[in-house]
């Protein structure tokens, strides 16, 4: 494998605030921008364990989709819960819009970053505007405050409509199918009116034509999108970088086709890959 894949490379290397710190990532900065997000140096691992990530740096800038690529095991959602603030980095630093993440409160998070996980929760009791009202919570002034504001009523609305959910919206969300589902939980993540939006696995659930709907729609956000994918032809199709996970570690960081080639895949993910590299974007096949 080219040697230069082994850490991060032609994704630009931005600044994460003005008293950032003296790391590799954050020297090599330009002056003025601010990254969406930023991690230097990080480690994670469950208490009392060995790390499951170990020394992850990379940069985000502002606007920039991302997909997250990996073998099973490699780290990706653990990655993604260090970005959303479920996860304490055990190591180095995570940071939002130029700030530490664990030093702003948990609330001012989730102004900023939304999440779309994998596994929801289905025997809740509610309909699908509430569960997508309840993107609002970080806004609320006080208790509940925030919901009666006729702004919170309107960012609901526009998210059930953006993910085609406006007549399933009085719908109990249990009664949905997974995919029916999954738009709901990125209709939520929309009403939080984040700056970041990370989903793990989004296309999981979802019909071919939905995920190339959300995927065109994650694209039109003007939204930081960081996305675990699993599958690699919507990775290079959808992201402007991709970063590759292997055993904790960030292993290739790059554009699809520069992230994604043959030796790459052939160590992540153990497979012979053919890429096809005629078109605009790579395409992929794969040999045991
Ligand atoms: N809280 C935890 N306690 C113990 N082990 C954990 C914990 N969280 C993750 N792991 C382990 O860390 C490794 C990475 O898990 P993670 O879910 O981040 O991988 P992934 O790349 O998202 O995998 P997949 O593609 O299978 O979803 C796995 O071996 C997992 O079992």
């Amino acid at each position: 494998m080219d040697a230069s894949l082994r850490q991060p490379l032609a994704a630009p290397v931005i600044p994460i605030g003005a008293d950032a710190g003296t790391g590799p990532v954050l020297r090599a900065l330009a002056a003025d921008a601010v990254a969406a997000v930023a991690l230097q140096g990080v480690s994670w691992g469950p208490k009392g364990q060995d790390d499951i990530l170990t020394d992850i740096s990379f940069a985000v800038p502002v606007g920039q989709i991302v997909a997250v690529c990996g073998a099973n095991g490699a780290g990706k959602s653990s990655l993604l819960r260090l970005i959303y603030r479920h996860h304490a980095p055990r190591r180095g630093e995570v940071r939002l819009m130029g700030q530490d993440l664990w030093k702003m409160g948990a609330d001012a998070a989730a102004r900023q970053v939304a999440a779309v996980l994998q596994d929801t929760p289905g025997e809740l009791d509610l309909t699908v505007r509430q569960i997508v009202a309840l993107g609002r919570l970080p806004h609320r002034r006080g208790w509940g405050a925030g919901f009666a504001r006729p702004e919170a009523g309107a960012a609901v609305e526009a998210a059930l409509e953006r993910m085609d959910l406006a007549a399933l919206a009085d719908r109990r969300f249990a009664t949905l199918s997974g995919g029916e589902r999954q738009r709901a939980m990125v209709a939520r993540a929309l009403a939080q009116e984040p700056r970041v939006i990370v989903l793990d696995e989004p296309t999981n659930h979802l019909d071919i034509r939905h995920q190339l709907d959300l995927l065109h729609l994650l694209r039109g956000l003007g939204l930081t999108v960081i996305a675990s994918l699993h599958d690699l032809t919507l990775a290079a199709g959808f992201a402007d970088r991709v970063l590759v996970l292997h055993g904790g570690r960030l292993f290739a960081d790059g554009p699809p086709a520069a992230a994604l080639d043959e030796a790459v895949l052939a160590e992540a993910f153990r497979v012979r890959a053919v890429v096809d590299r005629s078109g605009p974007r790579p395409r992929f096949s794969f040999h045991l």
